[in-house]
């Protein structure tokens, strides 16, 4: 029976959601031997610098990227939002499995909801994404950048001068801590989520055909639909992480796609959104980054990236 090294980072959730794609691929019947092997990556060294500012997300899966490459391992499950846009060259993504909650969630110290929270509450967040959303709710607020995994963060709330924190409610549903945790659950016309959040990404070779025939099986073609309209989205708005970028898309009851994208300055208070609706996945993407850009989306962005080379 061939083995199948199943590369993974050492978080809780990153192991949960390994060891769930496995139990899976397992239950469908994949005749494989599974073997984890845990790396360590440069996101999960780094700690205390806000994550746009090192690189973005690309760090959590280069290195497993570069095993798969160099063949020290077959697969690996990362986290949807964690994926750059553009993969390696010979590297694809076998299958999307179905998603989790799309949805952020605020966790309160005193399970206020967020329309109570006093003026200068502090919000603990290291997504521009997040803090621009809901500065532009309520500039009151004071953003505190947080890092660290889930359970760090949690930490840190009860034990550091955070009044509330930001999550993925998927995270936390995986590792089922949803039900003790949540003070509110924001819709997505609230705080429009992450590109790819709640979803996963199994990474393969793509010249590794045996494995693809079983990851198929595995796939979720609505969410895979879906999944592509947000990253055709983000590929062709071009923002890097220095620049809130967020994008959600689901399938509606005629099997369209609806997909809402939105770029903001990073204090709040320019907030470029659309919703639309269409068939083609990519083409949908492309067509929500160009209306945005016509609405002043890519002068942000541009005058951002000036910014920061300045
Ligand atoms: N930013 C890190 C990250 N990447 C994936 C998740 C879990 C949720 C998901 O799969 O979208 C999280 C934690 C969070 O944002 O709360």
């Amino acid at each position: 029976m061939r083995r199948i090294i199943v590369g993974s980072r050492r978080s809780k959730l990153a192991l949960t959601q390994t060891n769930w794609v496995i139990s899976k691929l397992k239950e469908l019947g994949a005749p494989f031997e599974f073997e984890v092997k845990e790396i360590v990556t440069k996101g999960d060294q780094i700690l205390n610098v806000t994550l746009s500012k090192v690189g973005g997300k690309g760090l959590f899966v280069k290195e497993i990227e570069q095993a798969m490459i160099e063949r020290e391992i077959d697969m690996a499950v990362h986290s949807m939002k964690d994926m750059p846009a553009v993969l390696p060259e010979g590297l694809i993504i076998g299958c999307v499995p179905v998603r989790e909650d799309h949805r952020d969630v605020i966790i309160s110290k005193n399970h206020l909801p967020f329309s109570e929270l006093p003026s200068g509450a502090v919000v603990g967040t290291s997504s521009l994404r997040r803090s621009a959303q809901l500065l532009a709710k309520r500039s009151d607020l004071e953003i505190k950048w947080i890092r660290g995994n889930i359970d760090t963060r949690l930490a840190k709330l009860q034990n550091e001068d955070y009044d509330a924190i930001i999550l993925a409610a998927a995270g936390l549903a995986r590792m089922g801590w949803t039900n003790e945790v949540v003070t509110e659950y924001l819709s997505p016309e609230f705080c429009v989520p992450a590109v790819g959040q709640g979803a996963l990404a199994v990474e393969c070779r793509e010249e590794d055909v045996e494995l693809l025939e079983w990851l198929r099986k595995l796939n979720d073609e609505q969410t895979e639909r879906a999944v592509t309209a947000e990253r055709a989205f983000l590929h062709q708005m071009e923002g890097g992480c220095q620049v809130p970028i967020a994008g959600y898309a689901y399938i509606n009851e005629n099997d369209a796609i609806v997909l809402t994208a939105l770029v903001a300055s990073p204090d709040g208070k320019e907030i470029y959104k659309e919703i639309v609706t269409g068939t083609n996945p990519k083409e949908l993407g492309a067509r929500a980054a160009e209306l945005l850009a016509k609405q002043g989306a890519k002068a942000l962005i541009d005058r951002v990236k000036e910014e920061l080379e300045q």
